[in-house]
């Protein structure tokens, strides 16, 4: 007989400011399983006001607690998509919230959310505030992954890597020896997104067709690289506080005669080769690498990390077993999980915390 269903709901809307995602999961007798995902969009209103919220403003206070209630209706919404497939009593909602600010130098991060009113709106516990207790114990509070990564992809005495591509580019080193290293490697989408919405009206490069017809312009690429950034060595994580639009405009200042698609194409690269030497300098002879978030289904910007790596394929974690758009999410929900059981959920090793703690606070129904 079967354990009884212990059933969690993740709700992740990330760096590129698309909207949320969801995923139902079942972690009964200490496996993973996700039985359900739902996507809900952001009304075009609220998507821009989070894209204003992400540097300082006016009023923001006040905006910022109006972008949480209208994230509180996104969140419902989606959690509405998923409860027919759950048949029995979900334990919690596990939400992320939106990042708005990201300064752990400053000792604070800030995920914009509204868990009391997710709460009265499901009827269901919820559990929030993920990253803030990491960087109270003096930690990165990001990336959180890699603790998930591990749990549902590790496997003994093999080196596998992990890399999530959302807006911003992280990856997660399992060892193969129980060891588990991590970080952001920098732009994932958030620049190559930003781009082709300036120059062809779209969200996104769709399997990364636009960069695969353009030449990468290696000026203009060398340029790119020069970002302290990326020589910084980890704990590191970052955001859009740093790779914004007015950092690429600076960047780009010295090529406006490059054409619009080949800075797409150098733009690619960039994140491919910063994925790449970032993999690179945490692990010598990596055969293994998964990729997931909505960078996975970029075709050239797979292809490209693997060229960097020196010929290796790269797949995506549907080879694992986990539709790539799910891994967040499901990270979110297996976070609360290990809330209910006070259990860590942070890796020292990768954020820097003085220790493991217990993430997130409980909202109850
Ligand atoms: N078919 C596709 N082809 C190319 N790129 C895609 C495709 N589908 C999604 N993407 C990219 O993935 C992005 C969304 O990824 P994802 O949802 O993983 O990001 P996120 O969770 O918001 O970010 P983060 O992980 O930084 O918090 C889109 O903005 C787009 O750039
Ligand atoms: C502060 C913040 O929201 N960081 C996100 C962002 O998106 C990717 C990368 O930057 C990572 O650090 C993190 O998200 C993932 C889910 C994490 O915490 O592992």
């Amino acid at each position: 007989m079967s354990a009884t269903p212990s059933l969690y709901i993740g709700l992740m809307s990330g760096t590129s400011l698309d909207g949320v995602d969801g995923v139902l999961a079942d972690f009964a007798g200490g496996g993973i399983r996700s039985i359900a995902a739902a996507f809900t969009p952001f009304p075009a209103e609220l998507r821009s006001e989070l894209m204003a919220l992400q540097a300082a403003s006016h009023n923001e206070l006040e905006r910022e607690a109006l972008a949480a209630n209208g994230l509180a209706l996104c969140y419902a919404e989606c959690v509405r998509q998923l409860m027919p497939s759950a048949g029995v009593p979900v334990t919690a909602v596990a939400v992320h919230g939106q990042t708005i600010r990201h300064r752990p130098e400053l000792g604070f991060t800030r995920q914009t959310n509204n868990p009391a009113l997710l709460a009265e709106l499901t009827g269901i516990d919820v559990i929030a505030d993920f990253r803030s207790r990491d960087i109270a114990a003096g930690g990165q509070g990001a990336p959180l992954v890699p603790a998930f990564h591990e749990a549902a992809f590790g496997k003994p005495d093999s080196a596998r890597v992990v890399v999530n591509i959302g807006g911003i580019g992280n990856i997660s080193v399992l060892h193969g020896d129980g060891r588990v290293t991590g970080f952001d490697t920098g732009p994932g989408n958030v620049l190559m997104d930003l781009w082709i919405g300036r120059h062809l009206g779209k969200p996104y490069d769709e399997d990364g067709a636009w960069a695969a017809g353009g030449r990468v312009h290696e000026p203009l690429l060398e340029a790119l690289l020069d970002e302290a950034y990326f020589r910084q060595p980890a704990p590191k994580s970052t955001g859009r506080d740093l790779f914004h639009d007015q950092w690429l405009n600076a960047k780009l200042a010295r090529f406006g005669d490059v054409a619009p698609q080949d800075v797409m194409a150098t733009l690619t690269r960039l994140t491919a080769v910063t994925i790449a030497e970032s993999i690179r300098g945490e692990s010598a002879g990596v055969e293994a690498v998964y990729a997931c978030g909505g960078g996975a289904y970029n075709a050239t910007l797979l292809q490209e990390i693997g060229n960097a790596l020196g010929g290796v394929q790269v797949e995506s974690t549907e080879a694992l077993g986990v539709a790539p758009n799910r891994v967040e999410a499901l990270a979110f929900a297996w976070l609360g999980y290990r809330f209910s059981q006070r259990e860590p959920g942070n890796l020292p090793a990768v954020t820097g915390a003085r220790g493991a703690r217990i993430l997130g606070a409980l909202y109850p129904a």
